[in-house]
């Protein structure tokens, strides 16, 4: 069994995997990442690795403890990752970005693929079908603009996200609504035919928070699978215990 854990910018999440089944999903705060990280051994005892990728503020040196009852790895830009990088700037490649592309390659192999993960940020990443990771994108996640909204101006309300009842919006609220939700879904349907005037036919995959309130929204019928990130870092680490 295998613990994957995501470090997020905003929160850490984690899965429990036997061989590619996921047994158990947890969402938790960086306060109390240990005590959580604890529990979930003790539920699960059979769990022999632990996995973590992280763009927050936890590093290595935070899951040492960890190593001495089971095998920790932290995934680092120095392990080998299954596709040819040619972002310019390869050593600031956020590693969740890495790690998609990974997923993105071993889980749909010999085609073109973008993915998007709608989290504190959107990330765009697209992969050739050659195995070469291009780059993509960076804008604010949903509740970011909403957060923006709010502390960079005198008079906006900070909302929670909710569906914008039309394009039009007719009062303050509405207004923010329309412009982050269509706003954002506007974005990524333009991102989306931006690309396929380059690229004829490519595998899109939606993850994040928010990948299954946008999925609904968007014009291109895209599936959302919110734990795309965590079943990458199983695929990713799979690949590693093959070629090491
Ligand atoms: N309890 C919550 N806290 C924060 N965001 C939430 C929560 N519930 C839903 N969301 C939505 O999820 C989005 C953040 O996505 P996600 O959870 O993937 O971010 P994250 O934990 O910061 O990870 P990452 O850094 O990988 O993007 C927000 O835009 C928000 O709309
Ligand atoms: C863009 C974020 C914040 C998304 O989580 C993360 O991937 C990151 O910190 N990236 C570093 C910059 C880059 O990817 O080029
Ligand atoms: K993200």
């Amino acid at each position: 069994m295998l613990l994957a854990i995501d470090v997020g910018n905003t929160r850490i999440k984690g899965a429990v995997f036997e061989n590619d089944s996921l047994l158990g999903y947890f969402i938790f705060l960086k306060k109390d990442f240990r005590k959580n990280i604890e529990k979930i051994l003790k539920d699960f005892p059979k769990t022999a690795f632990l996995v973590v990728a992280s763009v927050g503020s936890l590093d290595k040196n935070d899951f040492l403890d960890f190593g001495e009852k089971l095998k920790v790895h932290f995934i680092s830009h120095e392990d080998s990752f299954p596709f040819v990088n040619l972002y310019e700037t390869p050593k600031t490649l956020g590693m969740d970005r890495m790690v998609l592309a990974a997923g993105a390659v071993l889980q749909f192999p010999k085609q073109n693929r973008l993915v998007i993960d709608a989290g504190t940020c959107i990330t765009y990443d697209f992969v050739d079908e050659n195995d070469n990771y291009l780059g993509g994108a960076i804008s604010p996640g949903l509740r970011l603009r909403y957060e923006a909204l709010h502390n960079f101006t005198a008079r906006l309300p900070l909302l929670e996200l909710d569906s914008p009842k039309s394009i039009i919006g007719n009062s303050t609220s509405q207004s923010i609504h329309s412009g982050v939700v269509n706003g954002a879904v506007n974005e990524i349907d333009g991102f989306i035919n931006d690309y396929k005037q380059h690229y004829s036919k490519f595998t899109i995959i939606l993850t994040g928070g928010d990948a299954e309130f946008l999925a609904k929204r968007l014009k291109n019928t895209i599936f959302a699978n919110s734990n795309f990130l965590l079943e990458s870092l199983s695929h990713l680490f799979q690949y590693k215990i093959k070629n090491d």
